[in-house]
């Protein structure tokens, strides 16, 4: 399933961090290396071209370095969804799980309008508790997600499906099994 060898080699695998038995799938290599980061971005936004775009929606911290990119190459608009108490006019925030606990997210109210086409963007899906609460966040507030892409999915854990079950299209350009 991985056809991207590129994209594969250019990503750092951190054994055991941040906890034992966690394989942390480290994006930072990749955004180092001109290349890679370039095919990343390309192939993300690949699929969207010749689409009318109005926003990308970017989840903090590491989605926000490829939504820019996205935001850019495809001509929308950018939304940051960021972790609570960042953001500062008025917001909507979403609770969502994390696999262990829960967190809170948040977005400016006029972020998007009624039926603006979004897509989202994250680095890394895994049991998809950020994306279903960014997903859910931006319904909210009448948006039409168009799609969610990710640059890894770590396809044993149920976030492709999670958002998926939600009617939400998931793409990725390198999936890992295993956590
Ligand atoms: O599918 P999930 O199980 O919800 O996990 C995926 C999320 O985990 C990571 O972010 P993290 O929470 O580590 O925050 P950070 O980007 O601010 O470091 C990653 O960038 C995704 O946002
Ligand atoms: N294995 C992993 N590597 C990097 N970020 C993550 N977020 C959740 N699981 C992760």
């Amino acid at each position: 399933m991985n056809a991207n060898p590129e994209l594969l080699n250019a990503i750092r695998s951190i054994p055991d961090y941040p906890k034992p038995g966690i394989i942390f799938r480290d994006i930072t290599t990749l955004l180092g290396d001109a290349r890679a980061f370039r095919r990343a971005v390309d192939e993300l936004v690949q699929p969207y071209v010749g689409m009318k775009i109005d926003k990308i929606a970017g989840i903090e911290a590491r989605g926000f370095i490829l939504g820019g990119a996205l935001a850019h190459q495809l001509s929308a608009g950018f939304v940051p969804i960021r972790k609570k108490g960042k953001l500062p006019d008025k917001t909507v925030s979403m609770t969502y799980s994390l696999e262990y606990g829960e967190d809170e997210m948040e977005m400016h109210v006029d972020a998007v309008k009624q039926g603006e086409k979004v897509i989202l963007v994250d680095d890394l899906i895994a049991t998809g508790g950020t994306a279903e609460g960014a997903v859910k966040l931006l319904r909210q507030m009448g948006a039409d997600i168009v799609s969610a892409c990710f640059v890894i999915d770590l396809k044993d854990l149920p976030g492709r499906k999670k958002l998926e079950a939600m009617g939400v299209e998931v793409r990725s350009l390198v999936q890992y099994e295993g956590h």
